[in-house]
């Protein structure tokens, strides 16, 4: 495991990068099932991943890997689902945010809100031309954010062990 760089000017703290996004879903949402389509789930993962990992760049940044995406209970017409996104952890030019999503239930507002989806994405900032530029690192704050960032790192060294298995089984 590598040490994250938290004495690295100029970094910037994990709840910089923190962004909330919330919608009520329609009926123009649904699948055959009459329940939230997974892809309307996953457009809203990707954007609010995105507003966070530009906030925390500073400048573009594109989704490069959905690495994880988990729908843990149905989401329905009508339910108002919030997504928070953080910044977890940075590499060169990479940054890995994770995505709770969660619903309050249309029928039952008073009820706890159920968490319907967790999503763990990889965005790389760029420049003008396309091409990846040098990422400021992210300072975790907590003992949470400091768990974020050590299980970050485990899903990239799977992601990488896994890129090279393939390249080596297909290389012969
Ligand atoms: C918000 C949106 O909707 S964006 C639209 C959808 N996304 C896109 O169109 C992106 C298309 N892809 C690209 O432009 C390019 O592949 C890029 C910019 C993501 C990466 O460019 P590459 O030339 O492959 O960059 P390079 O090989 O140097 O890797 C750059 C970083 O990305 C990481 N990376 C590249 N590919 C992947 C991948 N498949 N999974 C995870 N990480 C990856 C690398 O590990 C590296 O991280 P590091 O610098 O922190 O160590």
């Amino acid at each position: 495991m590598t040490e994250h760089p938290s004495a690295a000017p100029p970094g910037k703290p994990t709840s910089y990068s923190r962004v909330t996004l919330s919608r009520i879903m329609t009926a123009v949402d649904v699948n055959l099932y009459g329940t939230v389509h997974g892809g309307v789930l996953m457009k809203f993962v990707d954007d609010v991943a995105g507003a966070a990992a530009a906030r925390h760049s500073g400048g573009p940044a594109v989704t490069a890997a959905i690495d994880e995406i988990v729908f843990s209970e149905p989401v329905r017409v009508g339910d108002l689902v919030h997504a928070y996104a953080q910044v977890n952890w940075t590499g060169q030019t990479s940054m890995e945010v994770g995505v709770r999503v969660t619903a309050e239930r249309w029928d039952s507002a008073d009820a706890e809100s159920v968490r319907v989806a967790t999503a763990y994405l990889v965005f790389v900032g760029i420049d003008l031309g396309g091409a990846p530029l040098p990422v400021r690192p992210v300072l975790p704050e907590s003992a949470e954010d400091e768990r974020r960032w050590r299980e970050a790192e485990i899903r990239r060294e799977h992601r990488l062990a896994k890129r090279r298995a393939i390249q080596a089984h297909r290389a012969g």
